[in-house]
């Protein structure tokens, strides 16, 4: 038998966290195996802990196909990727990496939110251009003092309102149900806080709940000065809407850090001016990655000597 505990990786992780699991566990990484089912087939019955990300998670097959796992640790703080009624009918423990990268994620949202207000990287694309003796970047749009609506009150979404309130702008959001104790205001749906904003910011949840729910109804209502930040789960936008929204100018821009289909993103994307694209890298920071790691490594280890988790996800 293994004397480490055996730990599939579904995807690399950082050096240094992937050297400190080495030291543990018997490190399994399925994206090295040349046939996934075969790999699992063979070692599958030895694996004890799985360690995900937020984009790259754990199916109910998978699941099935681990018949002695104890725990899932997902590197992000993002669980829509693993099927929780799979995980629960095993009681398999499910832990994540919250609170450390919510303001390095917040900080991403307000980046993007300027960089798509004040078309930052056009103005960029200028100057590296040579253009600046002939052309002029057209006038952009101000932030300060605007109204931002927040789809999503959560850890991160706060975190965006307290950056935004900097800005002096005024803030409005939805959520499942109005947040005790905040001073913003609360609109039921999407629909009536994107008609009353300048700008939406999505900090909501992935996962089924959430699917699509910014569809044509919500871009319309945004308008066409309207700009949409998306730091969340590409899940949540209705794609083709959207890229038919910045296409007929319905909305005015997007800043955009996650897509459906990542890292394979609609090439309808790459041809549009009034879209900022990042590579799904919100908590991608030296100091907030390296405290997920230590996250995700703390979970496992206190799982496996029976020590009560410091970041489960009930
Ligand atoms: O936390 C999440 O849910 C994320 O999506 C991101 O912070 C990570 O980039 C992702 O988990 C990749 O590791």
């Amino acid at each position: 038998s293994e004397s480490k505990p055996g730990l599939l990786m579904l995807a690399p992780y950082p050096p240094a966290d992937t050297e400190a699991l080495e030291r543990d566990y018997t490190l399994h990484r399925l994206w090295e195996a040349p046939d996934a089912a075969a790999y699992l087939a063979e070692h599958g019955g030895r694996i004890r802990g799985l360690a995900t990300t937020g984009v790259h998670g754990a199916s109910a097959s998978l699941i099935a196909a681990l018949p002695a796992l104890e725990i899932i640790s997902c590197f992000g703080v993002g669980v829509d990727a693993i099927d929780f009624p799979a995980a629960r009918a095993r009681n398999i423990a499910v832990t994540n990496t919250p609170e450390v990268l919510t303001d390095d994620v917040a900080d991403m949202g307000m980046a993007l939110l300027l960089a798509t207000a004040r078309r930052i990287p056009e103005g960029d694309a200028l100057v590296r251009g040579g253009l600046w003796t002939t052309t002029r970047l057209p006038l952009t749009t101000r932030v300060t003092g605007k109204r931002i609506g927040i789809v999503g009150l959560g850890r991160i979404g706060s975190a965006v309102a307290q950056r935004a309130a900097g800005f002096g702008m005024e803030i409005a959001y939805t959520d499942r149900a109005p947040i005790e104790g905040t001073r913003h205001t609360f609109h039921p749906d999407a629909v009536s806080l994107a008609g009353s904003v300048d700008f939406l910011m999505l900090c909501a949840a992935g996962g089924e709940s959430t699917r699509g729910m910014i569809g044509r109804a919500v871009l319309d209502a945004l308008g066409p000065r309207g700009m949409l930040i998306n730091i969340c789960r590409g899940s949540v936008v209705d794609e083709p809407e959207l890229l038919a929204a910045l296409r007929e100018k319905r909305i005015a821009a997007a800043g955009l850090d996650v897509f459906l289909n990542e890292p394979n993103i609609d090439p309808g994307f790459l041809t549009l001016n009034n879209v900022v694209l990042q590579p799904h890298h919100a908590s991608g920071t030296v100091e907030t990655r390296a405290a997920m790691g230590e996250l995700v490594r703390g979970n496992l280890a206190a799982h496996f000597a029976g020590r009560a988790l410091p970041t489960p996800v009930v």
